[in-house]
């Protein structure tokens, strides 16, 4: 049986780091601020919402969720950004992903002050890490958790032969900037690559993000690899599972995050993580 990357444990230890680092800035009379923007009732979203400002909230944070229905204008959604971005009792926003077909997300996103962009997503803090600046600037918080995790188990990237499955902005793209700064050679695959298992059958290191039930069996990897699963889907049976057959490569494989319990709440824990990092910076920089 492979070694669970247990994503679960890890994140509670870097949740306590989280703890003691707000427990420090409160002492100074500094409380980090987390706001998260909500728009539509989309059940996942809603469900993520609520597990993040559950969390904040028991790290000691002050959490704010502004919740907006589906039909809000993109110029409604845009002066809701322009107030956050000048509330001085905030320090970290972020927009839910997805957004209603109606809103350009990429204009949204992009609308977030580089300096409370907790998501790593504006084109300031992605520059930064594709250029693997040094230095201060928040990553996509799914990507990052990954990396935390692969760390604590001591999973050696430089060199590897490294496949990412998806090429979205919130997890392929800096995922495989992450891989390829830290040494690995990657390969991105997505909706037009023709023969995904070409390229997994001779990957040291699989991360799916995809979202297809099943997208890997056994057949797909090499013996010894360490696979990573972004997936979130429901089975037949209305459980909840990866884009990895998990019991078809588990004894296959020499690693493997389980879901739940793996990337899930290293995603949650990264935020809070950033959110702090954000504020600690901030004051560096004299806000
Ligand atoms: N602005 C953003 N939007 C979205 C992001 C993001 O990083 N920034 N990521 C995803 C989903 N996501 C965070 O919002 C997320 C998904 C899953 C989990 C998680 O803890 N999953 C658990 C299962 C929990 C459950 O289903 O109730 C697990 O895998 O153990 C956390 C965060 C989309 N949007």
């Amino acid at each position: 049986m492979a070694i669970l990357l247990d994503g679960k444990k890890t994140a509670s230890e870097l949740n306590e780091t989280t703890r003691k680092r707000i427990l420090k800035l409160k002492q100074c009379g500094i409380v980090p601020g987390l706001a998260v923007v909500i728009v539509g009732e989309d059940q996942a979203s809603q469900r993520y919402v609520r597990n993040k400002h559950k969390l904040a909230l028991k790290l000691g944070m002050n959490s704010v969720i502004k919740e907006v229905p589906a039909s809000i204008t993109e110029a409604q959604l845009l002066a809701l950004i322009t107030e956050l971005n000048q509330d001085t009792t905030i320090q970290a926003i972020l927009v839910q992903d997805p957004l209603p077909k109606h809103i350009n997300e990429q204009r949204i996103m992009q609308s977030i002050s580089s300096t409370k962009d907790v998501d790593g997503f504006t084109a300031v803090n992605v520059g930064q890490l594709y250029l693997n600046l040094t230095g201060n600037y928040p990553v996509a918080c799914t990507p990052k958790g990954i990396m935390t995790l692969l760390e604590k188990y001591d999973i050696f990237l430089r060199g590897k032969k490294a496949v990412v499955i998806g090429r979205s902005a919130i997890v392929g793209k800096p995922m495989a900037a992450l891989l390829v700064n830290a040494g690995a050679s990657v390969s991105i695959l997505h909706r037009y690559t023709t023969e995904i298992a070409e390229y997994t059958r001779d990957a040291d290191l699989i991360i799916s993000a995809t979202g297809v039930l099943r997208l890997l069996g056994a057949e797909a990897v090499k013996p010894g690899a360490v696979i990573v699963d972004v997936g979130q889907n429901l089975d037949e049976t209305g459980h909840l599972v990866g884009d990895v057959d998990f019991n078809a490569v588990k004894d296959k494989v020499a690693a493997i995050t389980p879901v739940p319990g793996g990337v899930g709440p290293m995603t949650i824990a990264t935020l809070m993580q950033q959110t702090v990092d954000l504020t600690e910076w901030g004051l560096a920089n004299g806000k």
